[in-house]
């Protein structure tokens, strides 16, 4: 280590380095006969050119004899191995000898100083007083610095071609022969040498220490060289040899811009990296813009093929189920209860008085009521009483006799419009489809070409009179609101006189939904009917009550009600397109005989269609 040490400064400065010489005489003890004794050829052709060299550039002759080996040791290119980079230092790069020549470049005193430090590394050789000196120098090691290059070339065989070089590292003979390497080492040399993975991540650690500004780059090189021939002993380059090597390529690639780079390089070259490179990715080959293929039809077949122009029809949208498929899915699940009930009943039995009193049981629970169970199970009775009867037997007298039931009550709205306007008000729980129904009423009748103006009388909800007047711009209609929580009948009065004046055929009015058991807002409700018979004794000409048909029992009890308090005279079914309990139709029918006017099929403005008795009575009894 002393001898290191000794050189460099005698590389930074003559004058030094003798001094320091001096000191590190002691280090001797590194034995570098045995060294000697290995080297080749090469170390012959190493004396020579240190003497070249070190007269020449260090003009520092009493060191410059180098000696075959003994100033090869303390050849300045170990010394130095200065290598200040604080993550070299551990790792005593002794092979460098060649350093000492290439080094001649005369650095400030101060940066012999730091190499000490780098020689601390090298534990028992270096002198305690050689040490101490205390050096800034940055990182040398890596310092790839093109001149002083060559030397380190030696601890890298591997990148460099030349024989000699490679193997010298070891011996400072060497150095010559590794001074004309450094012009021959191309800079992609350290990426390719990649021997192991483990030599690709130590440069980073070793390297990545070194790299510092482009300040410091010409005492990195120095750094460098020192780093190269650190070797303090050879115990030590054996451990750290891969290290040193490392740190060596970073250095002779080294100029500080490269630097990064080619730290980076060598991981990816070693390992899958660069093969995934390598290999051939399938790169989109542009290709040019094919004709679209031509579609079924006539093509034209000149210097290429071209689709004949023909009237390209719109994908056609879904068709949308008729009303009666809607009606019929809504009836579905009542349907397949019903249905499947009565295939219960009647499998493998003979009509008697038990069968009838089950398909009695089953009918009612289906919502029918009792009146239209007596007149299935009579019916049959009075044809098939002790026969064989089939479900499907069953389900036609069913749909007969509901057909009967219903249609009395299947009937046409009809308006008079002898009144100017005929006044159709709306009743109905909160919920059941009255501002809808009224919407898709009033386009009826507009698009049957008559005048019709509408009134929000649901003056409770903000949402309820929105609704109305979108449907008001839909179908054209004048929409009269006012404002939320206002009178109801006031408002009812003034729409008729509007619509008197405004000359409408059909005056239709919105009422808030409420609950048949709200006493005070069913007497709101008879309050409108008593206002609207002022202008008119025979208004409201019609009274129309949404039904939910969905709802169920209650719905009996909702038409009982409304027709007490407002006297309503027509019905319309909602929301038969919904989970349908439509037994309950036939119920309402049988007891209030009032008329079915329209069934809801949907929420759309044509969802609005005429009762069928037939279809509705196919349809729940299961009937194609
Ligand atoms: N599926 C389906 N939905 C309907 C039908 N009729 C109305 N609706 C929907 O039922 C909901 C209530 O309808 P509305 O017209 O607001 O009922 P309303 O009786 O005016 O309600 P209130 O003003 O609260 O009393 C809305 O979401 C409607 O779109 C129908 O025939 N089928």
């Amino acid at each position: 280590m002393a001898g290191f040490f000794k050189k460099i400064f005698s590389f930074g400065k003559k004058e030094v380095v003798e001094e320091r010489i001096d000191e590190t005489a002691p280090l001797p003890p590194i034995k570098w006969d045995q060294l000697d004794a290995l080297k080749p050829a090469a170390e012959q052709a190493v004396p020579e050119f240190l003497k070249r060299e070190q007269p020449a550039a260090e003009a520092a002759p009493a060191t410059v004899p180098h000696p075959p080996r003994e100033e090869v040791r303390p050849a300045p290119a170990e010394e130095p191995t200065p290598e200040p980079a604080p993550t070299i230092p551990p790792t005593p790069e002794p092979t460098v000898p060649a350093e000492p020549e290439p080094l001649p470049e005369p650095q400030p005193q101060e940066e012999p100083a730091p190499e000490t430090p780098a020689e601390s590394p090298a534990p028992d050789e270096v002198p305690p007083a050689v040490v101490p000196e205390p050096t800034p120098e940055p990182r040398p090691p890596e310092i790839p610095p093109a001149p002083s290059e060559p030397e380190i070339v030696p601890s890298r065989p591997e990148r460099r071609p030349e024989p000699a070089p490679v193997e010298a590292p070891t011996l400072p003979v060497e150095v010559p022969a590794e001074v004309p390497a450094p012009i021959e080492v191309p800079p992609a040399a350290p990426v390719e040498v990649p021997p192991s993975a483990a030599a690709v991540e130590q440069p980073s650690k070793a390297v990545a220490a070194p790299h510092p500004p482009a300040g410091t780059f010409s005492p990195y090189r120095d750094g460098a060289k020192e780093g190269a021939s650190a070797p303090s002993s050879p115990g030590l380059r054996g451990e750290h040899e891969g290290q040193r090597g490392l740190a060596v390529e970073a250095t002779l690639e080294a100029p500080p811009a490269e630097i990064a780079p080619p730290i980076r390089q060598p991981a990816p070259v070693e390992t899958q990296p660069v093969i995934a490179e390598v290999a051939p990715e399938p790169q989109p080959v542009p290709q040019p813009a094919r004709e679209p293929k031509p579609v079924p039809g006539r093509v034209t077949v000149a210097r290429k093929v071209e689709q004949k122009a023909e009237p390209q029809k719109a994908p056609e949208p879904a068709p949308r189920q008729t009303w009666f498929q809607r009606m019929r899915d809504g009836l579905a699940r009542s349907s397949r209860e019903l249905t499947g009930n009565i295939a219960g009943v009647f499998t493998k039995r003979k009509l008697d008085e038990e069968t009838l009193q089950d398909l009695e049981d089953v009918l009612i629970r289906a919502d029918l009521g009792v009146e239209t169970a007596l007149r299935v199970t009579d019916s049959l009775a009075a044809s098939r009483y002790g026969k064989d009867v089939s479900d499907t037997d069953v389900r036609a007298v069913m749909a007969a006799e509901v057909e009967k039931v219903l249609a009395p009550v299947a009937k046409p709205l009809e308006l008079d419009l002898s009144h100017k306007p005929h006044v159709i008000l709306v009743v109905g729980v909160n919920g059941t489809g009255k501002t809808t129904t009224i919407g898709k009423l009033a386009a009826k009748l507009t698009d049957g070409g008559l005048s019709v103006m509408l009134a929000a009388g649901d003056t409770f909800r903000a949402a309820a009179i929105e609704q109305l007047k979108i449907w008001g711009e839909r179908t054209k209609s004048p929409v009269i609101a006012s404002k939320l929580g206002a009178d109801a009948a006031g408002l009812a009065y003034d729409a008729f006189e509007r619509a008197k004046e405004a000359g409408s055929d059909v005056l239709i009015i919105d009422t808030a939904g409420r609950l048949q058991n709200k006493t005070e807002l069913m007497a709101e409700l008879e309050k409108i009917v008593r206002v609207l018979g002022k202008l008119d004794p025979e208004a409201p000409h019609t009274v129309l009550q949404t039904v939910d048909a969905t709802t169920g029992q209650n719905a009996l009890n909702q038409v009982e009600i409304f027709r007490n308090i407002a006297g309503v005279n027509g019905l319309v079914m909602t929301k038969l397109d919904g989970t349908a309990r439509g037994g309950i139709l036939v119920a309402i029918a049988a007891k209030h005989k009032l008329p079915v006017y329209f069934i809801g099929v949907g929420e759309q403005v044509d969802d609005l269609e005429p009762f069928s008795a037939s279809e509705f009575a196919r349809a729940i009894a299961g009937v194609a």
